[in-house]
């Protein structure tokens, strides 16, 4: 019945050192698994609807999408299988076949508009015009029909309203379009221009076939023009100066190269045009992440993405100085955009710039100047940007106006009144008229994409923006589902020291043979609150053997830690040291954790957006064999229903069916459970389920609430002794008058007056 059976198996008595701890993770399950970049291959027939999804058989040819295509372009004998290892293999075989090309570019021949369409269904790629296009089509009726058309103009939206009301689909439906899909990363380099350097450090990583995101957005973001030639839109503003973007696709699929190729690649197209030097930087990308520990991973993906290209990639720090430009004036002298709800700043997922140490570049040089850092892409948590345009106490407000490119990495979050204020404050600083934005989530709710539109709607209201952009919508898959590709469960106990056993019996290899699947280390545990992380760790973590690590393998990370360490936890993860991180929704987000076997949900998510996004630390880039276990108890079940239907759409994505005996949430579970009200659901996304929140059920312990209940007054009867003994003490000490402690507010306050 305890854990340790589980994490000692297979692992050798008294690992020492690190060399002996890679071995061990060496030997976990998670290290020999593979990926499967691409989630979706659905078979489509010409001019059919999708109709019935069918898994595409891994051996079989799909020819469908690969229409109009070399034979050497065809993804469907790619080798889907291949392991992630930096692969210097593949990139010494592409370079020596881009050697032994006689010219640098080949003559691609382009996929016709249905082409694109077949190879969009197949992979689930759905692309949508939130504005731009309709835009185009009210302008120009405006101008041929003068003033009449103002009129009929105002009657039209207002019937367009009421339409789209009744029939959104039908709207949405007129909106698609089908740009080029990147069917394989050599059209990187031979269509889309992309600099044979950083194409070669894309195939360095081992890359092999662009996942589904990839695959629908690059083509848009490197050259709109062409991704766009043959889908016959024309597109307000050109489509030459780029897009706004929005891309909802599910968690491990691979977003965060997707932002940082176009980045990067912009960076060496400017300094090309400009004839700039590559020890000339200029801050031209700035990319927006929740979470210290994200931002520092899109720092090493964009580092190894940079390799030789001269681009740097940095991570914002408390005492960076930047290049950028004084502002005077109030806020309101900028267009007044400010969020009603912004300003919310306290949350587990926020960071602060305490504690930093500066980079030896960052520091000031002897005679107090500083020169700006060289950065050519930064990334940062809003929080220490902001402050650091809002200028500190005295100095003035900053701008940034070299900055081309915004991209904001869980873009839902960003967006949220808890970080609203600070994004919008970094939106506003980036002032150059033609940046671009884009947004990266696995969870999109409408309203964020409302938000999006009317800001943009706003800037390019401004005298000095340029032509608005069309903004893009890509969907991958289904919208807000979990990964389709784990197993998940959903656990009923009716007490929290029901549930503290229920993990320690799922741990333990015998039961868990009756209950699915076993859960095998690596594994994250989250919880609702700091608090009950730093609990749930007291409790297991002696749990152990010290022949297995004892408590070393078992660590708690949020964000009351030092970022040291923080940074310190993360690493002895990552290298398989620590098996059981228990952590809050600061790691919920975005952090890639290749070799996590699973999940353990042990305070139920605070939303349906919460649970896919903490489910999504397993099953990375396709990786079959995580699992997502859910816990919840007699306090969760008014508010389990939004995380039950994100369990049923994901199992119904991977073909599992609800009346399946082994579906996580079957029918009449899902048909049982109360709906959420919109008022509940919005507080518990906010606070949390109430009588976990600090004091009463906060506490994580195995004892009964009998035992508790004694302890506590046993507690509480000691404590009134030692306060007796200290009120005799000093009684005795002033000679009988009460002069102090407890009582001495009594004496020395006098009563009331009236
Ligand atoms: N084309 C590819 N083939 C194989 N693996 C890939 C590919 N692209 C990215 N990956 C890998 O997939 C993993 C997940 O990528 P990434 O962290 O970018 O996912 P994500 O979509 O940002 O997830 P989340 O929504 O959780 O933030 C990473 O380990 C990354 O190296």
């Amino acid at each position: 019945m305890d854990i340790l059976k589980v994490l000692s198996r297979g692992i050798k008595p008294n690992i020492k050192n690190k060399t002996q701890a890679a071995t061990a993770t060496a030997q976990l399950p998670s290290a020999g698994a593979v990926p499967h970049p691409q989630l979706f291959h659905d078979v489509v027939r010409d001019g059919s609807p999708r109709g019935k999804k069918r898994k595409r058989r891994r051996d079989a040819p799909d020819h469908d999408d690969t229409t109009g295509r070399d034979e050497e372009d065809d993804v469907s004998d790619v080798d889907y299988f291949a392991p992630k290892k930096p692969s210097s293999e593949a990139a010494h075989q592409n370079a020596q076949t881009d050697d032994a090309a006689p010219s640098k570019k080949r003559k691609i021949k382009l996929l016709d508009e249905d082409g694109c369409r077949q190879i969009l269904r197949s992979h689930r790629l759905k692309f949508t015009v939130l504005s731009g296009l309709q835009q185009n089509t009210n302008a120009n009726e405006t101008a041929h029909h003068g003033e009449a058309a103002e009129q009929d103009k105002k009657k039209r939206r207002k019937s367009a309203e009421t339409e789209a009301e009744k029939q959104p689909k039908k709207d949405d439906q007129k909106k698609q379009i089908h740009p080029q899909p990147l069917t394989s990363f050599q059209d990187l380099r031979h269509v889309y221009d992309v600099a044979p350097q950083l194409a070669e450090n894309i195939s360095a990583q081992g890359f092999r076939v662009p996942t589904e995101v990839q695959m629908g957005s690059l083509p848009l973001l490197l050259r709109p023009d062409t991704a766009l030639k043959n889908t016959g839109s024309t597109l307000t503003g050109g489509t030459g100066g780029g897009v706004d973007f929005l891309a909802v696709a599910p968690t491990g699929s691979g977003k965060t190269i997707t932002f940082l190729i176009p980045a990067i690649d912009g960076v060496l197209k400017r300094r090309a045009e400009q004839g700039r030097e590559s020890d000339e930087h200029v801050l031209e990308a700035v990319i927006v992440a929740p979470t210290r520990e994200l931002a520092s991973q899109i720092v090493n993906e964009g580092r190894k993405l940079a390799i030789g290209t001269g681009v740097r990639v940095v991570l914002m720090r408390g005492r960076l100085r930047l290049a950028a430009e004084d502002v005077k004036g109030s806020d309101d002298a900028e267009g007044g955009e400010e969020e009603e709800n912004g300003g919310e700043e306290s949350s587990d997922e926020e960071e602060s710039s305490d504690g930093e140490e500066p980079d030896a570049e960052e520091s000031s040089k002897p005679g107090g100047f500083k020169p700006p850092a060289r950065v050519d892409i930064l990334v940062t948590t809003p929080k220490i940007l902001l402050n650091f345009l809002s200028g500190g106490k005295s100095g003035p407000r900053k701008v940034l106006p070299t900055v081309r490119s915004l991209v904001l990495d869980e873009a839902d979050v960003l967006l949220d009144p808890i970080f609203r204020k600070q994004t919008m404050g970094i939106w506003r600083a980036c002032t150059h008229p033609d940046v671009s934005l884009s947004c990266w989530s696995a969870t999109m709710a409408s309203n964020i994409e409302a938000l999006v539109t009317q800001q943009l709607e706003k800037r390019s209201k401004r005298a000095d923006s340029a032509p608005r952009r069309p903004l893009i919508r890509l969907v991958v898959g289904l919208k807000d589902t979990a990964v389709p590709n784990i197993t998940h469960k959903l656990i009923y106990t009716a007490t929290e020291p029901g549930k503290l056993l229920a993990l320690r019996q799922l741990l333990h290899p015998v039961s868990s043979a009756d209950s699915g699947p076993p859960l095998r280390p690596p594994f994250l545990v989250f919880t609702q609150t700091i608090e009950r992380a730093q609990a749930l760790h007291d409790e297991l973590k002696y749990d152990i053997p010290l022949e297995a690590g004892g408590s070393a393998r078992i660590a708690v990370l949020h964000s009351s830690l030092p970022d040291s360490a923080r940074s310190r936890i993360m690493a002895r993860f990552r290298a398989g040291e620590v098996w059981v991180l228990i952590t809050t929704d600061v790691l919920a987000r975005g952090v890639d954790f290749a070799g996590v076997n699973g999940v353990v949900n042990y305070d139920v998510p605070t939303s349906a957006a919460a649970y896919v996004h903490r489910a999504g630390r397993t099953g990375r880039a396709g990786r079959e064999g995580g699992v997502a276990v859910t816990f919840y108890t007699k306090d969760d079940v008014p508010f389990v229903k939004s995380v039950a239907n994100v369990i049923a759409a994901s199992e119904k994505q991977a073909g599992k069916d609800q009346g399946d005996q082994s579906a996580a949430v079957q029918k009449w579970l899902l048909d049982a459970l109360p709906k959420v009200a919109k008022e509940d659901k919005r507080k518990v996304k906010v606070r949390g389920i109430e009588s976990r929140r600090s004091g009463g059920k906060a506490t994580i312990t195995t004892k009964s609430s009998w035992e508790r209940r004694k302890e506590h007054n046993r507690q509480q009867a000691i404590e009134a002794s030692k306060r007796r003994k200290r009120q005799q003490r000093q009684q005795e000490r002033s000679g009988g008058k009460v002069t102090g402690g407890e009582a001495g507010e009594e004496t020395e306050w006098g009563g009331l007056d009236d």
